[in-house]
């Protein structure tokens, strides 16, 4: 199995790359997995204690599940993915099943920066968008689609969105083997990635298998 790692700042295109070379290749072969699911869960806590907590520092993740699931896949096994809802701060009741497939895209804000999880990827990517353009795009989808206000996308960007990811997500690119300018609109990019990708699947025995 060949796991393609999806880096970049929030806004920065990460979900529009992985979907457009889905479109390219097809999604018999290829599946996507967001770190996202992944959110810790923080069950005890309340609605109001769920909103403050820091959602851009590494240890927001539980990448162990992330890794156990990856582990899985390839060995074989299909796995039951926990879904996340932003309006609640929470993991919902309900899972996702991944099926087995030979190709994974795995996008996430922090999928670089972690060791362990950088060990499972055969090939790193990191989406390089402009930080001005980012925050826009942000604005318009937590507001349209994450139940989110102005003043709350203002106040999180200012407190922990950006100093964290000045802090781990724009230092987690030199890990990067590709670096995507401007994510969604880099048709060279996505289709680089898209032939590596055709590439691995006409010849499983290339030199991307981890050992
Ligand atoms: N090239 C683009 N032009 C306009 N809007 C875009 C472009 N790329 C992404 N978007 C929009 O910006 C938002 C964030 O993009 P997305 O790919 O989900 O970023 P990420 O996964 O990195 O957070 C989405 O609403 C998406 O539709
Ligand atoms: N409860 C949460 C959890 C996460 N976020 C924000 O999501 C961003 C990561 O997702 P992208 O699709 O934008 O990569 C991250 O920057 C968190 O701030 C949130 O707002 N609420």
């Amino acid at each position: 199995m060949l796991v393609i790692g999806i880096a970049g700042g929030t806004g920065s295109g990460k979900t529009t790359v992985a979907k457009s070379i889905i479109t390219k290749l097809g999604s018999t072969n290829v599946t996507l997995i967001s770190q996202d699911n992944y959110y810790l869960h923080h069950s005890g806590l309340t609605f109001e204690e769920r909103e403050r907590i820091n959602y851009d520092h590494p240890r927001a993740f539980e990448n162990t599940l992330l890794l156990q699931h990856l582990n899985m896949l390839k060995s074989g096994q299909p796995v039951d993915i926990p879904v996340y809802d932003f309006s609640t701060h929470a993991r919902s009741q309900e899972t996702i099943r991944i099926e087995v497939k030979p190709i994974v895209l795995l996008e996430g804000i922090h999928v670089l920066t972690d060791e362990d999880l950088r060990g499972a990827l055969n090939i790193k990517v990191f989406v390089d968008t402009d930080p001005d353009v980012r925050i826009l795009r942000r604005l318009t989808r937590d507001i349209n689609e994450r139940g989110r206000s102005l003043q709350s996308v203002f106040d999180q960007y200012l407190t922990t969105v950006k100093p964290m990811h000045d802090a781990f997500i724009e230092p987690s690119k030199k890990y990067a083997d590709i670096i995507i300018p401007e994510g969604g609109e880099n048709q060279i990019g996505i289709s680089l990635l898209t032939i590596l990708t055709e590439r691995y699947m006409t010849d499983r025995a290339a030199n991307y298998e981890i050992g």
